[in-house]
């Protein structure tokens, strides 16, 4: 069938090569090829299609669809990558299993970049070889029932017994049993395990553990083992989170990950260079979470707008056809400002995996002195980026009416997995308040006059406030936002020193001022996106693509200095105000006809969109019926439910 003409439309109005933006959001023009061409290749392999849509599937069936995929995938791994690109093989992931989890997500994720940030040469040579090439599947148990959050609480103990040379890992309570780790449920045979190293009665704290589960033949639980499926969760259902017990199971002296932190044969304790250093699988993590929340956004949005252009509801000033629901300015105003984000959101996670690797090869050389920033600049990332992805989704979800609230758009699915990143990896609030702690460090530098030694992140909080001319662009605005984010991370930071100076503790005039200091944090990150946003679209050379991305960084930074207008009313008149809010509907008119380009740029397939509503082709009527129709309830018109309860009733009714 062909492309609905109002796609066509739209797509010829659009003033730039989606190949070329395609580069630059992916970084490069060879990655951005390297995409296509592993789209394509996969296409050509019909058993990576989904056997039936996988809305209709139960989790035992999304389990098992994603299995079989898996050991598909273990014949073309090779041939479809470049093995040691992270890059294509995660887009290889997303093509083929899409977003519901599976069973080795964590063994990517987390197993193997724990081995290679926390294993020793010798334990690598052990191990690391085995789960790349997946003859072992892994996870990673931190969590448990009853902490997750507060490491520092973990009950799971790893007693060391200097007789045998051996840990003993024991959960003592309820509460201690690990708890949520995906792929642990059902699929994982090793994991890695965090848990408290007790030596001579001495607590040393949580370490990383390398620990069998079950049996490399049989894949039965250990003996001294308790593992199994924590149930169905808000979204994620294709994986199998997992609990696990512990009672006095042993594993050898040499599956404590020693790289950093290690126990000598004869019970001695050496320490790691940072206190942290276990920390570096989350970090890890929270540096890919704006790219990866990134795309999860722009797939509801590359949803939502295609449908806005096909969808015709209500009457502009010609009265003799609907117009598209895209030429609303409401509809515009709440999506268009979300593309912009996702783009950010895409070119942050880009900077923060470079940084990461870097500090991985540092940390191996013996230097720990970036930890610091790249934790406190993550924790604020992870946190702004998987809330506003969340309200960017439902947005989405609302921009399409009742059929967005069907799963056929499958946008609820989207959601539902954006949103666990909220959670997971450190809750929001937790982590706003990490890097909380590095902004008031910060400030406290400057009172002490140690203003010079500020990182060039926190430089601005050293500034004074300068005349704001809005005529002049997106770097007045960036002034305008280093005024909100200073002001506030001030007023926190001068909040929590006084109510500690009037006599409370530490931790409660903390406490009290929490909120305060979360708003700091934001306005922080809110600063470092738009700035990475800025300096990225000024090193872009294609012309038309630059154009297009500085009408975007238009639409950007006005629609973020409104959000924000509460912190920044000492600064900007009303008129200023006025103007700014001005300019933002100037801008969302200026971008509309590149909308559709801007999404199709993202080039997500329709196989890994697996929605109706956001076809490339545009022909959502046809196949909304369609897929309706494929709903196991109409495979018989009278269902069992009708002649068993219903029908009955209504005789009954009848007498
Ligand atoms: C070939 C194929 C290749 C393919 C490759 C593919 C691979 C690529 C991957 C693909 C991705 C796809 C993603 C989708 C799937 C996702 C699935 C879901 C995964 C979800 C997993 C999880 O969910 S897993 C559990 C995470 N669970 C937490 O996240 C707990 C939070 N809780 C804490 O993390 C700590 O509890 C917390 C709060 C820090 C306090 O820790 P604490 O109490 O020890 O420390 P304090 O607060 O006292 O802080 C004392 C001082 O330590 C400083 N500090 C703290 N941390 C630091 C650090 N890391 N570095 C430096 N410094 C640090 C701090 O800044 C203070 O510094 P100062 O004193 O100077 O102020
Ligand atoms: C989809 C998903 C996948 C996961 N995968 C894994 C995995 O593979 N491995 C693993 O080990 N774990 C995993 N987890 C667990 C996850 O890491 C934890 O749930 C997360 O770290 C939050 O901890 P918590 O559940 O203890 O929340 P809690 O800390 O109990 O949070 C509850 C509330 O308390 C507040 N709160 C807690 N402490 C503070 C504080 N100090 N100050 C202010 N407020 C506070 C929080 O802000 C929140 O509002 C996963 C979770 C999810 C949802």
């Amino acid at each position: 069938m062909s492309e609905n003409p109002d796609l066509t439309n739209e797509r010829a109005s659009g003033t730039f090569e989606t190949n070329a933006m395609a580069a630059v959001i992916y970084g490069s023009e060879k990655f951005a090829q390297r995409r296509r061409e592993i789209t394509e290749a996969i296409s050509k392999i019909p058993e990576f299609q989904d056997s039936h849509p996988l809305v209709f599937m139960s989790r035992e069936e999304k389990i098992s669809e994603a299995c079989r995929k898996l050991a598909v995938l273990s014949n073309y791994w090779n041939s479809l990558i470049d093995t040691s690109d992270e890059e294509e093989a995660l887009h290889l992931y997303r093509e083929v299993l899409g977003l519901e989890g599976h069973p080795l997500a964590l063994h990517e994720t987390m197993f193997i970049p724990s081995l290679i940030a926390q294993a020793s040469d010798e334990q690598q040579e052990k191990w690391l070889g085995r789960a790349q090439r997946r003859e072992i599947i892994g996870c990673y148990a931190q969590t448990e029932m009853g902490h997750g959050t507060n490491l520092r609480a973990l009950e799971t103990t790893a007693t060391f017994d200097i007789s045998t040379r051996e840990f003993i890992l024991n959960s003592p309570t309820i509460t201690s049993l690990k708890w949520w780790p995906g792929a642990l449920g059902k699929s994982a045979n090793w994991s890695i395990v965090i848990a408290n190293l007790i030596i001579k009665e001495h607590n040393y704290g949580p370490h990383p553990f390398m620990v069998q589960l079950r049996d490399e033949k049989s894949h039965e639980p250990l003996p001294g083992i308790t593992v199994g499926d924590i149930g169905p969760k808000m979204a994620f259902n294709g994986a199998d989170n997992g609990f696990l017990g512990f009672k006095n199971y042993r594993i050898p002296r040499e599956n404590m990950l020693m790289r950093h932190s290690k126990v000598t044969s004869d019970g001695s304790y050496i320490k790691p260079p940072h206190a942290k250093i276990g920390y570096s699988s989350m970090v890890k993590v929270r540096s890919r979470m704006a790219m990866d929340q990134g795309l999860f956004l722009a797939s509801a949005l590359v949803i939502a707008v295609r449908y806005s252009a096909v969808r015709r509801q209500g009457y502009l000033e010609d009265k003799s056809r609907e117009v598209k629901v895209l030429d609303y300015q409401t509809q515009q105003h709440r999506l268009f400002p979300s593309i912009a984000r996702a783009y950010a959101f895409i070119f942050c996670g880009f900077e923060t995996i470079r940084l990461y690797d870097q500090l991985l090869i540092d940390v191996q050389n013996g230097n720990t002195s970036g930890m610091a920033d790249l934790h406190a600049l993550t924790s604020g990332l992870k946190s702004v980026v998987t809330y506003q992805t969340g309200e960017g989704i439902e947005q989405a979800r609302m921009a399409c009416g009742g059929h967005g609230y069907s799963m056929a758009s499958y946008i609820s699915e989207i959601y539902g997995v954006a949103i666990g990143g909220c959670t997971y990896e450190g809750e929001n609030m937790v982590m706003l308040l990490q890097l909380a702690r590095y902004l008031v460090k910060s400030i406290e530098m400057i009172q002490n006059g140690k203003s010079r030694e500020l990182g060039p992140m926190v430089a601005y909080l050293a500034e004074n406030e300068s005349e704001i001319d809005l005529n002049l662009g997106p770097n007045e605005y960036l002034k305008v936002f280093e005024y909100a984010a200073r002001n506030q991370t001030w007023r926190a930071t001068e909040k929590f020193q006084k109510l500690r100076n009037s006599g409370m503790s530490n931790e409660e005039a903390w406490n009290q001022a929490s909120v305060e200091l979360t708003r700091a944090s934001r306005l922080h990150t809110r600063l470092y996106i738009m700035s990475t946003f800025i300096n990225h679209v000024g090193s872009i050379v294609d012309q038309k693509v630059k154009g297009v991305l500085i009408d975007l960084l238009n639409v950007h930074v006005t629609y973020e200095v409104m959000d924000i207008g509460i912190y920044v009313q000492g600064l900007l008149s009303s008129n200023q105000m006025d103007l700014i809010r001005n300019q933002l509907y100037v801008s969302l008119e200026t971008i509309r006809p590149n909308a559709v380009s801007l999404v199709d740029s993202f080039q997500i397939s329709d196989m890994q969109l697996r929605s109706v509503l956001g076809r490339r082709d545009g022909n959502v009527y046809e196949n909304l019926f369609k897929w309706a129709k494929s709903s196991p309830l109409n495979k018989t018109d009278v269902l069992p439910s009708v002649t068993q309860y219903l029908k009955p009733m209504m005789e009954k009714s009848k007498l």
